[in-house]
């Protein structure tokens, strides 16, 4: 039986860069963690140790901070200026996937170089570019959210091993997950994202839900309406489940007040809600 290279690719994973941009005296800051990923004819290197076509992950490091000193801008468009660089730089390589986290900072009032980290959710791309096609997909992962009423769960099949209750009231909370592919590869990436990210909220809000699968389905239909040149959003909701505590053993009622917070086991609720007319595009994964 033939045994032959499979698919691969590598790269330096979470590049921590910080920048400031001091052009003026009220600074900005960008906090990124930037994964590179590049692929293409690197058969030698892992036949035979021929490194000739391997461009080190250090040079792949270092380019990141490189490109930073010329500006970081939208985490998209530098994600896009460093998966072109790789792949039209470097004959074998064919593809790079480049990975970007954003993490939250707040100015401290109107401190001019003063900062507070910001929300815990981080604002996430993923690029990528084989010499011909581009791909990019933005997205908001561990965005926390919580309705403390309007959510029911009944009606599903009962079998021996259920103990559920039905509930016609309970506390619906999950962190976000979601990310969206792109039909264009020039938006106004900022707006879009603040965009994407309002629609999601305001679905949680608007949905009396029945289950976190139609708030997720919800969730994604209100970001691909309000910008219709998304072609599809993937959603990965973790039902942070509440369990109204049993006060009774106090002598105490509990009218759906106090709770325990369970951190797991946890229903992990995933979709896809797509456009049609785009065609689908596994490799921007
Ligand atoms: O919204 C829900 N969806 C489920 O599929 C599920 N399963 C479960 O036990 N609780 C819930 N809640």
């Amino acid at each position: 039986m033939a045994i032959a290279l499979g698919p691969n690719q590598y790269g330096k994973a979470e590049t921590r860069v910080v920048r400031i941009d001091r052009d003026s005296p009220v600074h900005r800051i960008t906090d990124l963690n930037v994964s590179t990923s590049l692929s293409g004819d690197l058969i030698d290197t892992h036949l035979t140790g021929d490194n000739a076509k391997v461009l080190p992950t250090d040079t792949q490091k270092n380019t990141v901070y490189a490109f930073a000193r010329e500006g970081i801008g939208e985490i998209e468009a530098f994600a896009l200026r460093l998966a072109r660089h790789f792949v039209d730089t470097q004959e074998p390589i064919h593809r790079a996937r480049i990975r970007v986290e954003q993490y939250a900072w707040q100015r401290i009032g109107d401190a001019p170089h003063s900062f507070a980290r910001g929300e815990a959710a981080v604002r996430t791309t993923t690029v990528t570019y084989d010499g011909t096609n581009t791909h990019v997909v933005s997205g908001v992962e561990g965005l926390v959210v919580l309705n403390s009423t309007d959510s029911e769960f009944w009606g599903f099949p009962r079998d021996e091993y259920t103990t559920l209750g039905e509930t016609q009231d309970r506390i619906l909370a999950t962190a976000v997950n979601a990310h969206w592919r792109h039909g264009t590869h020039s938006e106004d990436w900022g707006a879009s994202y603040a965009q994407a990210r309002q629609a999601l909220l305001d679905a949680f809000v608007g949905t009396y839900s029945y289950s976190l699968q139609q708030t997720l389905y919800a969730m994604g239909q209100q970001v691909l309406e309000r910008q219709p040149t998304l072609a599809e959003i993937r959603l990965s909701l973790p039902n942070k489940h509440h369990f109204v505590m049993d006060l009774e053993p106090f002598g105490l009622t509990n009218p759906g007040e106090v709770f325990h917070a369970d951190d797991r086991p946890y229903g992990l609720i995933q979709g896809t809600v797509q456009r049609d007319g785009f065609p689908s595009a596994e490799d921007a994964w």
